[in-house]
């Protein structure tokens, strides 16, 4: 049900989750069927159809990306009759754009990093739910066609990295394979709905039909209230700027998925993390109320930060037959009526499709002679070219770390992105090994603004956030400074403050990162509903 600041001010809780994205939905419904009375709590207004939005969130309704909700990213997909609700379109970005790549992890990516409790043979069982509830699939058309595959950027790569080795596979039914290959893209989808969408909207629904589940939108979660280790409840501002508080009942928990930016500032704004930023926020100006100095809890919040940095070539096409399909008139302009029609009656033509084309993934080996992933994904960027984004994956070495300002907005102490020489060496090699597929082929080559410039050139001269952080809370077996949180999720130091968003994840994956997230936060809920405070 959904309930307001009033209400949940004067009631109390056995499990508060703040954040109401990817992991958040998960942990909620997997809390609220544990028969705890379970609060979302969810900074942002109604996204989903499910939650009560009517219309395309705009994007730029965010300052930064650290403040982007990226659960905004389900919404119309989540409705199909959303679609023409909204004119003109005022964002793109649900179905062009990001694209919400399902891209189930690897064995690789779980194994290579994760520490005991989480190696790929524990997580099955959360692997197996999140694949029956919310799948993903390499045909979003509900009529089993595909649009503008071919000819156009499947058919043009397909042979041209056929012809080097390269094999198709279902990046869906075979997740293990990543080198030297290529799928249709990956999408991620509701089981039975035949709608592209995520788990705020797949298990935010299964939530709603239990009644111990509440949840609240526009509710900034501040703080954490707590006296030492215990968590007593949380500090919420509401849309009027008013704050209330919110109760745990004895033996209660808090579960943070707010997402690695807004995980961490709660973190910092409740007395936890390095002692540099919790003084800023002493110092600063939100008016945030910390715990007495003796009671901060030192630990390395914000630190160890990982991102898949993309770079972008483009693909001249005009010696090829492919024919350019506007994808963002999908959104910015005036759609095909048979196109919308076709998406709002069937779920089906190429509005169920994202952008992209064809997504391949190999891998490389850097100066350091560790193994790096590579992920690519291709699209028509304009008449006669092509972006082909490459993106450096799992086995990267770069981190980066977050602060907080004293207004309490979140910035980069260091960016995440190509600082080894090991990351950067293997991007050039993946580089240089691509060009040389385009100087074999009749009908490709890159657009002249990039031909002259060298592979280190292009690559640290255009590389830009893949948007896949991970790791500001990270886990870990011993409390030794390296950590965040323990094998159970929960933050070294308390008796019942857990974090299950992306921020403890130990790696991030070789594809997109949000299978992995929605995976990784089924099985923490297991370690949080057995956890005993
Ligand atoms: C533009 C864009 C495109 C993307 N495309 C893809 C893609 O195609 N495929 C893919 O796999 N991944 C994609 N991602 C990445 C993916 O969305 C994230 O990795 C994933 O959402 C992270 O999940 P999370 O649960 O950790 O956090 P989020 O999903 O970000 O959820 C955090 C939630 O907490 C809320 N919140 C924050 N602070 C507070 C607070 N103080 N109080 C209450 N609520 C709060 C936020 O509003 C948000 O709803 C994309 C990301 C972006 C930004």
């Amino acid at each position: 049900a959904l309930v307001t600041s009033a209400e949940s001010s004067v009631s109390s809780y056995d499990a508060i989750i703040v954040g109401a994205g990817v992991a958040g939905n998960v942990v909620a419904e997997r809390l609220a069927g544990s028969g705890a009375k379970t609060l979302l709590l969810e900074r942002g207004p109604a996204s989903t159809a499910k939650s009560g939005g009517t219309h395309f969130m705009p994007f730029n309704d965010t300052v930064t990306i650290f403040d982007v909700p990226a659960f905004a990213f389900s919404i119309v997909l989540a409705d199909p009759n959303a679609y023409y609700r909204d004119t003109p379109h005022t964002t793109g970005y649900l179905f062009g754009g990001g694209g919400l790549m399902w891209v189930p992890p690897a064995e690789h990516d779980i194994n290579d990093n994760w520490p005991t409790g989480w190696e790929y043979d524990d997580i099955k069982q959360a692997y197996e739910r999140v694949e029956s509830l919310n799948p993903g699939t390499t045909m979003p058309s509900g009529n089993g066609e595909r649009y503008d595959y071919e000819p156009g950027a499947f058919g043009l790569f397909s042979d041209l990295l056929g012809n080097e080795g390269w094999t198709h596979v279902d990046a869906i039914e075979q997740p293990n394979e990543k080198h030297l290959v290529y799928s249709y893209p990956p999408q991620n989808v509701a089981a039975g709905e035949g709608i592209r969408a995520g788990p705020p909207h797949v298990y935010f629904s299964l939530a709603l039909e239990n009644e111990n589940f509440s949840h609240q939108l526009n509710a900034n979660v501040t703080r954490v209230i707590r006296d030492g280790g215990l968590v007593t409840g949380v500090e919420v501002e509401n849309e009027d700027g008013s704050r209330s508080n919110i109760s745990l009942n004895e033996g209660g928990k808090v579960i943070l998925t707010a997402g690695v930016f807004g995980t961490s500032r709660i973190l910092f704004n409740s007395g936890i993390g390095p002692i540099e930023q919790i003084e800023t926020v002493e110092n600063g100006t939100t008016g945030v109320t910390l715990p007495d100095r003796k009671q901060w809890i030192e630990l390395p919040v914000g630190e160890r930060i990982r991102d898949h940095p993309i770079v972008t070539l483009l693909v001249d096409t005009s010696s090829s037959d492919f024919t350019f399909f506007n994808n963002s008139a999908l959104y910015f302009g005036t759609p095909d009526s048979k196109d919308i029609e076709l998406y709002n009656t069937e779920a089906s033509g190429v509005i169920a499709q994202s952008q992209q084309r064809i997504l391949p993934w190999t891998s490389v080996t850097g100066s350091d002679n560790r193994t790096r992933h590579i992920q690519l994904t291709i699209a028509g960027q304009q008449e006669g070219q092509l972006s082909v984004k490459v993106y450096l994956t799992h086995g990267l070495t770069s981190t980066g770390t977050i602060a907080i300002e004293a207004n309490g907005t979140m910035t980069w102490a260091q960016e995440p992105w190509y600082n080894t020489e090991g990351d950067i060496s293997a991007a050039v090699a993946f580089v240089d090994e691509f060009r040389g597929y385009l100087e074999g082929s009749r009908t490709l080559e890159l657009t002249a603004s990039q031909r002259n410039l060298t592979s280190r050139e292009l690559v640290l001269g255009g590389y830009g956030t893949g948007l896949h952080f991970a790791g500001s809370a990270v886990i870990g077996e011993v409390n030794d400074g390296g950590s965040v949180v323990d094998l159970d999720t929960k933050v070294w130091g308390t008796q019942n403050l857990f974090v299950a968003d992306a921020s403890f994840h130990a790696d991030v994956p070789t594809g997109n990162i949000q299978a992995q997230v929605a995976i990784m936060a089924e099985h923490a809920a297991g370690k949080i509903i057995s956890c005993r405070v």
